[in-house]
């Protein structure tokens, strides 16, 4: 039987320096199943990020099993990790995700690049997610760097879905963008998501967002008791 979990997460604690006394995050445990999308909070410096670093296996936790699908993600070697996260998860960052002086169509090739069997269908995929995203096929020649913060951030969401993750994980994306802007980049991102079947985890300041999303995730609820954050 397949499993209906995209994540699951036990007796997981994680902090920075081995020897530190201070833990940034512990859960207990914590599941998502498969095609849920999930709104992610909390005030700065409360591990939002780490949480999304320790669901791609860019961090490891001390304890505890990070799960996704059938693989416990921090049993994995680091070239396994590697290959798992190439293959599976799609990341868009806050910021950084483009490679400026390239063009979009080469930034986009790179998800290809990175990705084991690479991807069929490269150009008629790219121009699909393009269109669906609402981006000119014309900007494929441009530089990153000559677009939109707004572009870019859809650019950023059409590399991170080329390979087809089953798991979306996406940091704050929308800070630069207005408030309708922001709101119509989400239901653009949800129906991809949709169409894959995705899992996405999103991270957001913004709470007026969440409303679009299956389910709402507090970060203070995985935060040590006693232990503060500056706001
Ligand atoms: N590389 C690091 N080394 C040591 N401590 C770190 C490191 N990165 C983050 N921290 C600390 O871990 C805690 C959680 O940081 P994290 O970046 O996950 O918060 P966040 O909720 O994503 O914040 P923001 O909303 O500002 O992006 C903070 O106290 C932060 O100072």
């Amino acid at each position: 039987m397949t499993n209906r979990y995209a994540i699951q997460i036990d007796d997981c604690q994680f902090r920075y320096q081995q020897n530190s006394d201070s833990v940034v995050l512990q859960i207990a445990h914590w599941e998502i199943k498969k095609g849920e999308t999930v709104f992610v909070y909390g005030p700065s410096g409360s591990g939002k990020s780490t949480l999304l670093n320790l669901l791609a296996g860019i961090l490891l936790p001390q304890r505890g099993t990070i799960k996704l699908d059938e693989v416990i993600l921090n049993q994995l070697n680091h070239r396994k990790r590697d290959a798992y996260r190439a293959q599976h998860i799609g990341m868009v960052f806050q910021r950084f995700n483009l490679i400026p002086y390239l063009t979009v169509a080469d930034n986009i090739k790179l998800a290809s690049h990175f990705s084991k069997q690479g991807i069929q269908n490269l150009q008629q995929r790219t121009l699909e997610l393009m269109n669906a995203l609402q981006l000119d096929a014309q900007i494929l020649k441009r530089p990153a760097s000559q677009l939109s913060v707004g572009q870019q951030q859809r650019v950023a969401i059409v590399r991170a879905l080329m390979n087809q993750p089953e798991l979306l994980i996406v940091d704050e994306p929308t800070s630069a963008l207005d408030s309708d802007a922001r709101d119509s980049f989400v239901d653009l991102l949800l129906e991809q998501v949709k169409a894959m079947q995705a899992t996405l985890i999103f991270v957001s300041h913004d709470r007026s967002l969440a409303q679009h999303f299956s389910r709402q995730l507090d970060i203070q609820s995985f935060v040590v008791a006693g232990e503060k954050h500056a706001v």
